[in-house]
């Protein structure tokens, strides 16, 4: 695929705005644009990793006229907790930021995760941008609208919906993320290829090293298609009214097992086991054939991803995943599949079946 910019739409449903997500290179100066020209204010929130570009970005914005603030934030889930919130939103006041004013949210799934939800909460919502800066920010948590911060009893517990404007997805970027961070990300590109775009699996399969890098021939191909799958699924259900919750494979025993780790597991890693179990699940339910459960094993393994957990901890994770966002009352939701690009919904399974598609997973 040529480097060319890519635009994809998003939304313009449910009284949502639509937006497009750019991925391609330099595409700052598309943010000027974005940001409009009813804003005097524009504050950037970045993690610490991201420093000199945090920085840069105001520079620039100043330049351009608008009295731009840069605010720092803790590195990776550190940045989602209630106080570092607090900490923005009195930014955000001390700068006196009103409703015509803009947040940019620059860096990975954690940061925009914060940045969005500072502007949804921000006077009751202001307008926001998305840079992310990771794959996984990139193809999943920046695109959609979910926003949201972590709990002590659990993952993503406190959010809104509030789609940002625009979503720039510079894949220069790309380029100093550290590789584990880089490997997380193809967790949300493998469960695109699973749920909806096998073409995703045919590729990174064609060569499971070259994917994990920003070098490998597919790069932009896996990230523009990963993406066109979240677009397309988020644009029918912005707030996760039924079919958004196949965005959610693999997420149930994630989640559980993030917030087990107390957020240091990396998200992507959590996800990698939990779709482990989902097909392991799937293949225990009599949905899932045999050779797509055995997939997952094969290229989750091929790309550096785990697929085992604790087994001393099933106990736990079941009472974590009592609070996953799916659940109804005391009935434990699942996504599953039907066959591959087939997600549907497995309500209540029997709590032996669950234990035993965790006896694959436990080590
Ligand atoms: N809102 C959604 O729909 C959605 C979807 C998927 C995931 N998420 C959330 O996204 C988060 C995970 O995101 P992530 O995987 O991007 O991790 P992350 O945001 O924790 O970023 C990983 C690390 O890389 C650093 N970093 C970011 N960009 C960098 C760059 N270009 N160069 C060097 N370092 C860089 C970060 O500061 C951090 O330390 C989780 O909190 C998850 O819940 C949200
Ligand atoms: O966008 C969605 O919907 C998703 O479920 C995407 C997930 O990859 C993402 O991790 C999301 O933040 C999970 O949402 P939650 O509602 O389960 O917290
Ligand atoms: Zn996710």
């Amino acid at each position: 695929m040529s480097e060319a910019v890519t635009r994809i739409q998003v939304g313009g449903t449910e009284g949502s705005h639509p937006y497009e997500v750019l991925v391609g290179r330099q595409l700052l100066g598309e943010l000027g644009g974005l940001i409009g020209a009813q804003a005097k204010r524009v504050a950037v929130i970045h993690p610490e990793a991201l420093a000199e570009t945090g920085d840069a970005l105001r520079a620039d914005l100043a330049e351009q006229g608008y009295e731009a603030v840069a605010i720092q934030v803790p590195n990776a889930e550190e940045a989602k907790t209630a106080e570092v919130a607090a900490y923005c939103w009195k930014a955000l006041g001390q700068s006196g930021f009103t409703r015509t004013d803009v947040v940019v949210g620059v860096g990975g799934g954690a940061s925009t995760d914060l940045a969005g939800f500072v502007a949804a909460t921000w006077l009751r919502g202001v307008r926001w941008i998305a840079v992310p800066t990771t794959v996984l920010a990139m193809v999943d948590a920046a695109v959609g609208g979910k926003t949201g911060i972590n709990t002590a009893e659990g993952k993503n517990l406190v959010g809104s919906f509030h789609p940002p404007a625009g979503v720039l997805c510079d894949l220069a970027a790309l380029d100093s993320l550290p590789v584990n961070d880089y490997v997380s990300g193809l967790a949300e590109v493998i469960k695109a290829g699973f749920i909806a775009d096998p073409a995703i699996l045919d590729l990174i399969e064609s060569d499971p090293q070259a994917a994990r890098t920003p070098a490998g021939p597919h790069t932009a191909e896996l990230i523009v298609r990963s993406i066109k799958v979240k677009a397309e699924v988020v644009s029918s259900d912005l707030k996760e009214a039924g079919r958004r919750e196949i965005l959610n494979y693999g997420h149930t025993l994630g989640h559980a097992i993030e917030k087990n780790e107390r957020y240091k597991w990396r998200h992507g890693a959590a996800v990698s086991v939990g779709m482990h179990f989902a097909a392991e699940l799937g293949r225990l339910a009599g949905r899932l054939d045999d050779a797509t459960a055995d997939r997952h094993r094969s290229i989750l393994e091929a790309v550096g991803l785990p697929l085992h957990y604790r087994h001393d901890q099933w106990p736990k994770l079941v009472e974590n995943m009592k609070i996953d966002k799916k659940s109804r009352g005391d009935l434990l939701r699942f996504i599953v599949l039907d066959g591959l690009a087939r997600p549907t919904v497995l309500e209540g399974p029997d709590p032996a079946v669950l234990l035993a598609a965790y006896g694959e997973v436990g080590e």
